[in-house]
């Protein structure tokens, strides 16, 4: 078996501080027979919650597949109040796109994925709109469009969701999709939802943050990739990415110049999600870069 064909794993763990967790999970391990290629923690000062994230490989012996790691980790993790996960990175998280009718985080998107910049299976494109059908069947993947109306919200809702279920979709990732999410849809998605919003939050919540930004007479403009709560543009930030404005810039301008950090933002959010690189911490986040 080469270097490249072995198994590579990740283990995340957060639970309350405490003496010994790095040796418990590093003797877990070495006792399977797996060797440590990426380690890191961290301590949140306040709430004294520990936060690692290992990842990992077989040497000789073949690992146990994830169901049976979790089932041999269970005892140490009742010791130390762990919330705890397994991945296999040999398995590509299922990825379903949203849009409405601004396709640059689309197309930036579905480039980085189909240049192997982005660790994901894309398995489609869901629209309010028929806008970016054209794009996403250029790129051999199926576009739903999913029309709605104040009074179809719901159905809409259902439709979608019987997308994600019908595709084994792991992670929604909502590239200026400009409808709000019902609190259902957000429970049911909870961390597994990814929104890109057009400012540098938490300043410009909403629709239209650049014309906000404009009449506000900010110097920075930025953008801000996010999971997605019932509380509008309020969930765990994920990633920021900003650009210097003056006076001189019309709001066209700013609208110009933000998509660079809104795609930014969204490519690197989206990477580090697929790569399990993110513990949420509360209304926060904890990114293991
Ligand atoms: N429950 C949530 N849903 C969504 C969130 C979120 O944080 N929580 N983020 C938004 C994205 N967004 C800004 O980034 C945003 C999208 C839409 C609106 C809005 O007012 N939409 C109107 C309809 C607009 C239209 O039809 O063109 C609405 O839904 O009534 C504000 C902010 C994605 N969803």
């Amino acid at each position: 078996m080469t270097a490249d064909s072995k198994s590579k794993y990740v283990l995340t763990v957060s639970c309350p501080e405490a003496n010994g967790i790095v040796r418990a999970v590093s003797d877990f391990l070495f006792e399977r027979g797996a060797t440590i290629s990426e380690a890191a923690q961290h301590r949140d000062p306040v709430i004294d919650r520990f936060f690692m994230r290992v990842e990992f490989e077989e040497v000789d012996a073949h690992l146990p597949a994830t169901d049976k790691l979790d089932e041999d980790f269970a005892d140490i993790a009742s010791q130390f109040l762990m919330k705890w996960n397994f991945f296999d990175l040999s398995r590509r998280p299922r990825l379903l796109l949203a849009v409405s009718r601004h396709g640059h985080c689309l197309n930036d998107i579905l480039h980085r994925w189909s240049s192997g910049g982005l660790p994901a299976e894309v398995v489609g494109v869901v629209s309010n709109h028929e806008d970016m059908r054209g794009i996403t069947e250029w790129y051999g993947l199926d576009y739903f469009h999913l029309p709605l109306t104040p009074e179809t919200k719901s159905a809409q809702e259902d439709a979608m969701l019987d997308i994600v279920s019908s595709k084994q979709v792991d992670v929604l990732a909502l590239a200026r999709y400009m409808q709000i999410l019902s609190p259902r849809m957000c429970e049911i998605m909870a961390g597994r939802t990814i929104n890109i919003h057009h400012s540098f939050l938490p300043g410009f919540k909403g629709a239209n943050p650049y014309r906000q930004a404009y009449m506000r007479g900010v110097k920075i403009i930025g953008a801000t990739a996010h999971y997605v709560t019932t509380d509008l543009d309020e969930g765990p930030i994920i990633e920021q990415a900003v650009e210097r404005i003056d006076h001189n810039f019309d709001i066209d301008e700013l609208i110009q110049i933000g998509r660079d950090a809104e795609c930014a933002a969204f490519a690197r959010a989206l990477k580090w999600h697929c790569e399990h690189r993110i513990i949420i911490n509360g209304n926060k986040t904890v990114v293991f870069k």
